[in-house]
């Protein structure tokens, strides 16, 4: 079994610039084949190459370390009150039949010595949905990603995510969400704390 791109020069560049998964133009020509479809019709001839390129960026996680992420990211504690990040989109793929899901993820801690710059919780919660995932690990990765980083007094990760393979086939539920959390530290421990991270996310919960 071959294993991902370890770094992002693993993948290969084409002429125009853009970056494929190597090898994937080739098999999804194949694919096409197989469900049935003639690859070389006008409409599909650039297919292959659009979808190697698709995957790089959908797989762009593989490729990228928390480190390289955060960058110069962390700063010296400005206060000790719970920080929220809500509502950062996520696009992710399920390892089980490789279809997307995706929704919003909300991310907040409460600062000991530490502070994360704000976007710094996008490009986490990217880094771990750009690869096949399950959303119960995506959540718990960003926040030992967090945890790792800041050594924060407190963690709490909630998402919220939409499963095509639940809405497009299978059971075919067009309506059904799924919830996940991971919650570290006083998140877990202080009743109070979970409350008021929860009635701040609240209001964003369904509510589109
Ligand atoms: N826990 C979890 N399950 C997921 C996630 N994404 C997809 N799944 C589920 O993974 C399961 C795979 O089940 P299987 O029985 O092996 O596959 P399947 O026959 O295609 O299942 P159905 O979807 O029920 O038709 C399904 O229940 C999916 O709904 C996820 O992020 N977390
Ligand atoms: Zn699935």
């Amino acid at each position: 079994m071959s294993t991902p791109p370890e770094k992002a020069s693993d993948l290969r560049q084409t002429q125009t610039g853009d970056l494929e998964v190597p090898g994937l133009a080739d098999l999804t020509h194949s694919w096409l084949a197989a469900i049935g479809e003639d690859p070389e019709r006008e409409g599909l001839t650039r297919t292959p190459h659009r979808v190697a390129k698709a995957w790089a960026a959908m797989t762009a996680g593989y490729g990228q370390t928390l480190a390289q992420v955060v960058g110069e990211g962390v700063f010296a504690a400005e206060g000790s009150e719970m920080v929220i990040v809500k509502d950062i989109e996520f696009y992710s793929m399920c390892e089980h039949h490789m279809l997307p899901f995706y929704g919003r993820a909300h991310v907040a801690y409460i600062p000991d010595s530490k502070i994360l710059g704000l976007s710094k919780f996008a490009r986490i919660v990217d880094l771990y949905s750009r690869r096949l995932q399950v959303q119960e690990r995506i959540t718990t990765q960003v926040a030992e990603a967090v945890e790792e980083l800041l050594e924060p007094k407190g963690v709490a990760v909630l998402m919220e995510g939409v499963h095509l393979c639940m809405a497009m086939r299978g059971v075919q539920k067009q309506n059904s969400s799924t919830t996940t959390s991971a919650m570290r530290g006083l998140f877990r421990t202080d009743p109070r704390t979970r409350a008021e991270f929860m009635s701040a996310v609240q209001s964003t919960l369904r509510s589109r």
